[in-house]
């Protein structure tokens, strides 16, 4: 076995951040849809966030925004002339498509990709494809330019391989990793990949939300399983429950987290726990007694209160063996009743046993939390080392950002900001300006 850790690939908040209600199902983003944004706050509270990790100990990385407006779209739907000239008839014609294509989503990496570590893939490579997020089409834009920075990130074919995102039907929808979770006791250990969807695509009996749409279905997991190598007894598929779906669970990580030999969950989580518990606990094997399953009741928290407070949507770290640091959104301290769970947790038998608490408020008010911004990458020392060291926070890396924010970011957007040609031009100087900070190459459509 190769020593390996866990790595978080965090997304750089874009200079387009706004809200403005495009995701139906998702409770923040509904209610949200006429505030101002403070694009500069988000990308700090993001960044803070990373430096605090890295400082921690962590392997912390940073994956760059994408270009928005993006205008390459607008032009596929006959929009024609100047970019002013597209922006201004997007405007007139179908406003609710420029902020569609304005969103700063890709910041919440845990949609960006499902990841496959070394250890658990029949080449003995990181496996990576990029999800098709086909639910909500400001996201359904996302994948290439996120395949594009992943390769310009892991870069080294001898330790990596990228496969292109499912095909962009609902039959295939895929939210990437944040309906996947991967336990293991080691890191650099084969592991069990636990894969959550929201409903079977091609089975028209089984049991789905009425109210929210399921974003990821059951045969996008399959194929990634596929794609990866995975080997069949190390994979666990779980339904989610469409009840909790219909309450706004729009992913499984608002309702979940997991590591190494933790899992911890709410009560009302999968449709059918005891089958996830068996199944989990099957595929660990002989150790069962090491594996802790910690099920949140739901006479103690409400699903209300998890998705108002992202309890779930909190990143669970190792700092050693039986040793792990939950960081949860400010939003679970102003939350007595979660509050004083997490209290009452970390002084407890299980292996969490510290809080650590960040405001990330700005992309909270979109729905995406701690564990929203993050892709996790379990790495090996060597194909550590091949990852592109321009995008790894250090000291210098954080000033670097922070100055590059406060040049091109706005500290104030509303919808009506989307239409102007000028904010098109700063996002390109600013993205320009980036790909050379992170040593990208032109992975974005206005650099060619
Ligand atoms: N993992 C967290 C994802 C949050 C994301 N929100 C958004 O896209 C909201 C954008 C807006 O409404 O402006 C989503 O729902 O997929």
């Amino acid at each position: 076995m190769n020593k390996a850790t866990e790595a978080n690939f965090d997304g750089l908040v874009g200079p387009t951040h706004n809200y403005s209600g495009l995701s139906f199902g998702n409770v923040a983003s509904l209610n949200n849809s006429t505030r101002a944004s403070n694009p500069k706050a988000a990308a700090k509270q993001g960044l803070t966030k990373m430096k605090a990790l890295a400082d921690m100990g962590f392997v912390q990385g940073v994956l760059a925004p994408h270009e928005r407006p993006h205008i390459p779209t607008l032009r596929k739907l006959g929009f024609a002339g100047s970019d002013t000239k597209v922006l201004e008839q997007v405007t007139k014609q179908a406003p609710k498509l420029l902020a569609a294509v304005s969103s700063a989503s890709c910041m919440w990496t845990a949609n960006a990709a499902t990841v496959s570590p070394s250890g658990d893939t029949s080449d003995g490579r990181v496996h990576f494809t990029p999800a098709n997020l086909i639910n909500k089409f400001h996201r359904s834009i996302e994948h290439e330019t996120t395949g594009a920075i992943l390769q310009a990130t892991f870069k080294d074919e001898i330790h990596f391989s990228h496969h292109n995102a499912l095909p962009n039907v609902d039959h295939f929808g895929d939210e990437g990793a944040a309906n996947h979770t991967r336990f293991c006791d080691q890191y650099g250990e084969q592991g069990i990949e636990f894969f959550v969807y929201g409903m079977e695509a091609f089975n028209q009996d089984s049991p789905r939300p009425t109210k929210f749409p399921a974003r990821h279905t059951l045969e996008a997991s399959q194929a990634v399983a596929r794609a990866h190598g995975l080997s069949d007894k190390q994979v666990v598929y779980a339904q989610q429950n469409p009840a909790v779906i219909d309450a706004g669970v729009f992913h499984n990580d608002v309702i979940a987290v997991g590591n190494r030999n933790t899992h911890f969950y709410h009560q009302e989580a999968f449709l059918d726990t005891a089958k996830m518990k068996q199944d989990l606990l099957k595929a660990w094997g002989d150790r069962a007694s090491q594996f802790h399953l910690i099920e949140v009741p739901s006479n103690r928290i409400s699903i209300e209160d998890c998705v108002q407070s992202y309890l779930f949507n909190s990143q669970l770290l190792s700092r050693g063996d039986n040793d792990m640091v939950l960081v949860v959104p400010g939003e679970c301290e102003n939350n007595s009743t979660v509050w004083n769970y997490l209290n009452e947790l970390v002084e407890g038998q299980s292996p969490i046993n510290e809080i650590k608490m960040f405001d990330l408020k700005q992309s909270m008010s979109n729905g995406g939390g701690p564990a929203c911004l993050r892709l996790r990458v379990v790495l090996t020392d060597a194909e550590c080392k091949a990852v592109n060291p321009s995008t790894l926070m250090s000291n210098t890396l954080f000033e670097r950002l922070n100055q590059w924010v406060d040049k091109h970011y706005r500290d104030e957007l509303r919808e009506a900001d989307l239409a102007d040609p000028q904010l098109l031009l700063e996002s390109h100087t600013a993205l320009d300006e980036l790909t050379q900070i992170l040593n990208l190459g032109s992975v974005y459509e206005f650099q060619r």
